[in-house]
């Protein structure tokens, strides 16, 4: 079984006045290792908290199956949250307890496994995690390599489909790093789950992801398959992989025009070049011997054939390089076919079936969450009051009918904005600052906001220390009310168990200089998760909310939720073959009469030149727009979500995440292998 497709769409987040990205939009393939690049600062945690919505983006939407966890119930995003294993920068350890208790945290408090069960779950985890015979450790006698490890057991321990990892590492070692790596490897290809990590640590970007994207000016610079950040000309991208100093980063994030021109000046002045060092493709890191075959490699290759014809000619080349001879023929390429002429074969004539994008499927679910999450009873989307923390007026909430969405808000699952939606495109040198300025302007605000928001961070974490410690007893009381709430998996969770206990325990530990950072990350998740679920303001919570706060500090901390019941899992599973094909017959002739040119590319921010032109960067997106022939940058309708490269789940393909089969049907000529056969073939005869 493969992990599950997240589909993430024109997300924006701010806190407060501070905007911290915005029109995200991007997909995790299912069962793919995915990395999120991006200097310090530019919301790469805050993304993979809004991933599993313990932030909430006031804008976008993040699908996973038929579900947008931005608009979701409370409920709902429980449930969904079970997918998850999420290890925080630190590894979030309760602690006072060891690590075997912090390993059996979650299956003691989501399953009803018993203790000998449980012990061999959480001997294997930390064996598989180089940590067998550290059990009787607490958190403040190990290192913090090993407190990642730790973290990384937990995440794991209830077999999830979704993992997400921050900074797994950073503080590491080189060799730990590579076993890190290795094991992550390892893990993907034993449990074909869809991984994303956040790293700064360039040999873990370049070895171990099958796609990269990367963050940078409040944007999403690129998502998509690795070749393409590894051969792009961008010059953040550049930079960024290359750990160069030229660039348009800066100690600040990033640097303006005049001061970069001042720099590449000097260093022509002192005979240097501002060239960049030719760009390489690091082999990708195999499983270890006797694992088998990691099954995201055949459906990435598959995927990304199809969506080749988007793709900057570098990354074309290199794709088209790697492929073995198997390979060749599962494509219907021969063997003498030249390189250059296949690239223009395929960007001439893409193959029919393909939807790269995926964007229909995503503007389908959105269409359904409007019709089937909106109305009373779940208490999702724009002025949702139910998961407010108060019992009655969630009740109420849920009761009552929709309200109407604001004149200046859109309608729930449509962007307002747009018309400025999706594309993810490179801004210039220098185009940053003017339009931060005018951003400044138009909130009213100074441009230090943001560093007020850097600020705010520690202080939030002081102060959410002391709502802890206040909430503690209100906790018990209405987390119990919470629980009767939610449906079924009431009865697999112990109420109310201690856990304010817990987060005292920790946070005596914190005062005794015992993991001190675990708690902040912690905390910071609860902190987040309680204004999500208030469907309020996120950065600032309050003492009132609090007792959600740990229980999302759990959710998000350890493993991201409870383990899914079979009957459960079943239902999902048979729910996502009818959403296959759905999608197939969505897909089934979507794509054919549609115009696909550069435009596509070009949106897609691989900067791909349609014939003849320059591989430039469209920072207004008036070109695209021109293109299009209608609507302003990131015109929807014509354009696909940015650069994600991924390829949307096909009609018979796995991208859909519960199928091993590949994608395309082998014996006839038929779906989209067949599609990509017949491309080659015309060209080959
Ligand atoms: N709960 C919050 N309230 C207010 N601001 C926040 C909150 N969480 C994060 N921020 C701000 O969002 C911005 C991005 O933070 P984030 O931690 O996501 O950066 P990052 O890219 O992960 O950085 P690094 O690589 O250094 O870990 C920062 O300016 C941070 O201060």
């Amino acid at each position: 079984m493969a992990g599950v497709e997240v589909g993430i769409k024109n997300l924006s987040k701010s806190f407060g006045s501070a905007n911290i990205w915005s029109d995200v939009t991007l997909t995790l393939p299912a069962g793919e290792v995915s990395v999120l690049l991006g200097p310090s600062g530019t919301g790469k945690s805050v993304l993979l908290k809004s991933i599993i919505g313990l932030l909430k983006p006031e804008k976008g939407s993040i699908f996973i199956h038929d579900t947008d966890l931005v608009r979701c119930s409370e409920s709902k995003l429980y449930e969904i949250r079970k997918l998850f294993g999420v290890l925080f920068q630190d590894g979030a350890l309760f602690g006072s307890m060891n690590l075997f208790d912090n390993i059996a945290f979650p299956l003691r408090e989501h399953t009803r496994k018993g203790e000998s069960e449980i012990s061999d779950i959480v001997m294997e985890k930390l064996e598989l995690v180089g940590l067998g015979g550290a059990e009787d450790k607490l958190p403040g006698e190990i290192s913090g390599g090993m407190k990642k490890r730790a973290g990384l057991a937990r995440a794991l321990v209830l077999d999830p489909e979704i993992i997400l990892v921050d900074e797994p590492d950073s503080g590491l070692d080189p060799v730990r790093t590579a076993y890190l790596n290795q094991l992550i490897v390892d893990l993907n290809t034993q449990l074909d789950a869809t991984i994303l990590i956040v790293t700064h640590h360039l040999g873990t970007a370049r070895s171990l992801p099958d796609n990269i994207g990367m963050l940078f000016r409040k944007n999403l610079v690129m998502f998509g398959p690795r070749e393409v950040l590894l051969t792009s000309e961008e010059p953040v991208v550049q930079q960024f992989l290359q750990g160069r100093r030229i660039g348009p980063i800066g100690m600040s994030e990033e640097k303006d025009s005049a001061q970069m021109e001042a720099e590449m000046e000097e260093l022509k002045k002192k005979g240097g070049s501002a060239e960049s060092e030719e760009s390489f493709i690091d082999p990708q890191l195999d499983p270890t011997e006797g694992l088998g075959e990691r099954k995201a490699v055949q459906r990435r290759k598959d995927r990304v054939m199809q969506v080749l014809h988007t793709l900057p000619e570098k990354a074309q080349t290199a794709i088209l390089e790697s492929l073995t001879e198997e390979d060749m023929e599962r494509y219907g390429i021969s063997k003498d076919q030249d390189r250059t002429e296949l690239i223009e074969i395929t960007y001439n004539n893409p193959p029919e079936d393909a939807d790269p994008f995926g964007y229909k499927a995503m503007q389908e679910a959105e269409d359904n969450s409007m019709v089937e999450e909106s109305p009373a009873g779940e208490g999702e989307g724009e002025g949702d009051k139910a998961g407010s923390g108060d019992p009655d007026a969630d009740a109420d909430a849920r009761r009552a009918p929709p309200a109407p969405p604001e004149s200046d808000e859109p309608l729930v699952g449509v962007p307002a904005d747009e018309d400025a939606g999706g594309t993810v495109v490179l801004p210039q040198a220098g185009e940053h600052t003017k339009s931060e300025d005018e951003k400044s302007d138009e909130a009213g605000n100074a441009p230090e906001d943001q560093q007020q928001s850097d600020d705010s961070d520690e202080q939030q974490s002081d102060e959410q220390q002391s709502d802890e410690q206040q909430s503690g007893e209100q906790q018990s009381d209405e987390q119990d009310q919470q629980y009767h709430e939610d449906d079924a998996k009431t009865e697999q969770i112990p109420t109310g168990r201690g856990d304010s206990e817990q987060g005292g325990q920790q946070q005596d530990q914190d005062q005794q200089g015992q993991g001190g950072q675990q708690a902040a990350a912690a905390g910071a998740a609860g902190a987040a998760g309680a204004a999500a679920a208030s469907g309020g303001s996120d950065d600032q919570p309050t003492g009132r909310h609090h007792w959600r706060d740990e229980q999302y500090a759990e959710q998000g901390a350890i493993g991201a939720g409870g383990i899914v019941p079979m009957e459960r899992r079943s239902e999902r599973e048979g729910g996502d073959e009818d959403r296959t094909q759905q999608y197939g017959q969505q897909y089934g002739g979507q794509q054919q009469g549609q115009q696909r040119t550069g435009r596509e590319a070009e949106r897609s921010g691989w900067a791909q030149p349609t014939p003849g032109q320059d591989a430039v960067p469209d920072p207004s997106g008036e070109r695209a727009a021109d293109d299009a022939g209608q609507g302003g940058p990131g015109d929807q309708r014509q354009a696909p979500p940015a650069g994600d490269g991924s390829g949307r789940p096909q009609g018979d393909g796995p991208g859909h995440g519960q199928q091993d089969v590949p994608r395309g049907r082998e014996d006839d000529d038929d779906g989209l292998i067949g599609g990509l056969r017949r491309m080659f073939r015309r060209s080959g005869s």
